[in-house]
């Protein structure tokens, strides 16, 4: 009989807070979205954050949700799952899974799809009746993609920092 704690976090716990934790970077004031992305054995191969490029500061560019389109967030603003996907810089990312907190759209789908990712761990799905989230499940099924929802333990995750 070992002496192993017995509250550990589970791989899932620890990557959806992983990804949580990148979502904190996050300027967007309405949504913060993270994604980690990770190998079939568990390792951790990319982090990221939904925020403007580079060189396109957040003193500049609009976070507002409406408006005229170039006076809102959404022309400007990479998406957490193409942030992971183009911070990954150790090759190919075949066969890893994507866990992201909200639903990823198509046009991620698409980079999801073209990088060899084939499973998506999501938190939330707040626009299910977009076409954006619509589209991406389309693709994603046809293209093999497996999505699943992160099945929330409840537990509570506190740092002191
Ligand atoms: N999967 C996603 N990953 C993301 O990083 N985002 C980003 C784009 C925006 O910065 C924000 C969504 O803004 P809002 O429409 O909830 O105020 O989250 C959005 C989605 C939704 O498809
Ligand atoms: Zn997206």
């Amino acid at each position: 009989m070992s002496g192993k704690r017995k509250d550990y976090i589970t791989w899932d716990e620890y990557f959806m807070a992983v990804a949580r934790l990148a979502g904190l970077r996050s300027k967007d004031p309405n949504s913060q979205v993270g994604s980690c992305i990770v190998s079939t054995d568990n390792k951790i191969l990319s982090m990221g954050y939904n925020g403007f490029p580079l060189g396109c500061s957040d003193d500049e560019y609009p976070w507002d949700r409406e408006g005229e389109p170039l006076d809102t967030k959404y022309v400007y603003v990479t998406h957490s799952e193409l942030n992971a996907i183009l911070n990954y810089r150790g090759g190919n990312l075949e066969g890893a899974k994507i866990y992201v907190s909200l639903f990823p759209c198509n046009e991620c789908a698409k980079a999801i799809i073209q990088s060899g990712i084939k499973e998506i761990i999501y938190g939330e799905d707040k626009y299910p009746d977009t076409p954006a989230v619509i589209a991406s499940k389309r693709m994603l099924d046809s293209a093999g993609v497996v999505y699943r929802k992160y099945d929330s333990s409840g537990r509570k995750i506190e740092l002191e920092i």
